[in-house]
């Protein structure tokens, strides 16, 4: 059976740009529009040339192999000619392959925003668009508020679209810009405007998430015929965001009501590589990934449930809707206060510790994780720790040095400047080898001085812990008042690029951090040695 194409466009640098505290550069633009076109999407809208000097120099020059490369920007004023227009000719003189124009199609918007008279408006969408097909490039348009507008005068709505379709537009996208539409409404709207002589093949859907409807509507104008749609890696966008193409991608080509009947031109080797790419975008604006996104977050095949556990190391279809491999994600059975004894079995045998089901250390291991997390240590966010214990309660590890003492101070004085300053101390007492060492170390905070003075002076360990480094530091109270409890968890990574999280717990930071930092460094020398961190291939 022929499938139908559905042609993807990514507007994470267009729409994305307009998401609160999200900035790209010139070089940010540049790395994200190569990583869209080597996924194979078929557009990539980089900006608006003309409306600030990035988005200019954006649109120097052409920045995809494939993908279309599409500027986005008005159509031109009422009461100059297209071609006396400066912000339409500067779409027209970019190095791009398409302009996307945004045009009014809700009557209200033209009276209000722009101050015409709605013939002014087709006619501006009119010469816009023949503006830019005879500039030798495609021509698409985004009716803004299409579906508000609508719902207000159908017909002008209609002749919007029908205006930027007969003037020669490859597609008319219908926007839902203030996102309040629903999944019915939108397949009604745009099966009425099929049947009005705008084929389903030149429409696209732009949807914004704000009653976080964007994917469902994006999926509901598919099935009223539409054939484009816009949206953005992990739903960036103005207010609530876009459709996420991390989500809509993978719909399309594994859920079969979609992929029996339409196509894409993101390729299967490709598709596994969507985990990568979302964490990737993420990184590049130094933000967490969301762990819970479909398909793509760390969450989003991971069980902490016993009873899940159980069945999906039976067989993983009874918990899982599609492989997460098929993703590029991971499976993840989680061990905590939730879990059973499948849950353990499967992370200790993942760490390479083999322990038979009616072991009592087993049933000793899983008492202890449930006490502790009953007092506030989690250990399904602390992989290190939960290793550690796991060695300590089923087999043992070594004592490489012990701690006898430490103690932290922290002074606000003035300094010889007469300058306020705040000095964090610490003082370490360590046995190694029956020999004991003293450090002393400043930080800039207690913490940081008690990591320093901690790592300071390990003895004959100390060359081996020279690229253990604290990459990440959380602290969570769990209950208020000043007797809280704390919980802190350190991120560790070293120069093999390995990461991993330790915790700790007491009513004292201090303490909390020295449980956490300790756990981190014997890891580091149990991984060493090969005693931890052998993580099997998932
Ligand atoms: C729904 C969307 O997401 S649309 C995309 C929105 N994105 C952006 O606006 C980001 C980039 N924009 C900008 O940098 C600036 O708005 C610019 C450079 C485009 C224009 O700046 P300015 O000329 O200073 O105008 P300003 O931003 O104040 O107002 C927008 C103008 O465009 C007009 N306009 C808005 N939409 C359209 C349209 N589709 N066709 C023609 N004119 C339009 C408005 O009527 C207003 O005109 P006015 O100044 O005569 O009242
Ligand atoms: C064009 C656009 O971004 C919108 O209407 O939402």
């Amino acid at each position: 059976m022929t499938r139908e194409k559905i042609t993807l466009f990514d507007t994470t640098l267009r729409d994305g740009q307009q998401t609160p505290g999200i900035d790209f550069s010139v070089e940010d633009k540049i790395s994200i529009a190569a990583m869209l076109d080597d996924f194979g999407l078929d557009y990539v809208e980089g900006g608006y040339p003309g409306a600030n000097p990035t988005d200019t120099a954006f649109f120097a020059k052409k920045r995809t192999h494939r993908a279309r490369f599409t500027a986005f920007g008005m159509t031109k004023r009422a009461g100059v000619s297209a071609s006396n227009d400066p912000g339409l000719n500067q779409l027209l003189q970019s190095a791009s392959d398409a302009i996307c124009l945004v045009a009014k199609s809700w009557d209200y918007h033209v009276k209000v925003a722009l101050g015409c008279t709605n013939e002014e408006n087709l006619d501006a969408i009119h010469d816009s668009v023949k503006a830019v097909v005879e500039a030798g490039k495609e021509a698409l348009v985004d009716c803004e508020h299409f579906f508000d507008g609508y719902k207000a005068n159908a017909a002008y709505a209609v002749a919007c679209a029908k205006t930027a379709y007969e003037a020669g537009a490859r597609w008319v996208v219908l926007c839902d810009t203030n996102g309040g539409t629903q999944p019915p409404e939108i397949r009604a709207i745009v099966s009425a405007l099929i049947e009005a002589g705008v084929p389903g093949t030149s429409l696209g859907i732009h949807a914004h998430n704000d009653t976080g409807q964007a994917v469902a509507n994006s999926l509901a104008a598919v099935e009223a015929g539409v054939r484009q749609i816009q949206g953005t890696l992990n739903g960036i966008g103005e207010r609530c965001g876009n459709a996420d193409l991390t989500t809509i991608i993978p719909t399309l080509a594994l859920k079969d009501t979609y992929a029996d009947r339409f196509e894409t031109a993101i390729d299967p080797e490709k598709l596994v590589e969507l985990t990568r790419l979302s964490h990737a975008f993420d990184e590049l604006l130094n933000r967490s990934p969301n762990h819970q996104a479909p398909y793509v977050g760390a969450s989003a095949f991971a069980t902490k449930a016993g009873i899940h556990a159980s069945a999906l190391l039976k067989d993983p279809k009874t918990y899982e809707h599609v492989e997460p491999a098929s993703v590029g994600n991971f499976r993840k059975v989680m061990v905590s206060d939730q879990g059973g004894k499948a849950n353990f079995i499967n992370e200790l045998k993942r760490r390479g510790i083999a322990v038979a089901k009616d072991d009592p250390k087993l049933d000793r291991l899983i008492e202890i994780v449930k006490e502790r997390e009953a007092t506030g240590y989690a250990y399904e966010g602390a992989d290190g720790s939960f290793e550690l214990l796991a060695h300590r309660t089923l087999g043992t590890v070594p004592e490489f040095f012990a701690v006898e003492s430490f103690r932290v101070m922290v002074e606000r004085r003035f300094d010889s400047n007469g300058r306020l300053k705040t000095v964090s101390e610490a003082v370490v007492k360590m046995v190694i080898d029956g020999e004991t060492v003293m450090s002393v170390a400043e930080g800039d905070g207690p913490v940081n001085a008690l990591d320093i003075a901690l790592r300071k002076d390990l003895g004959k360990f100390q060359r081996e812990i020279e690229d253990l480094e604290l990459a990440d530091f959380k602290v969570r109270i769990l209950n208020g008042g000043t007797s809280a409890i704390t919980r802190v968890l350190i991120e560790s990574t070293d120069a093999s690029g390995a990461r991993w999280w330790t915790v700790g717990v007491s009513e004292n930071i201090i303490d909390a951090s020295f449980q956490a930092l300790m756990d981190a460094i014997i890891y580091k020398l149990m991984k060493n040695r090969q005693l931890a961190g052998q993580i099997a291939a998932e």
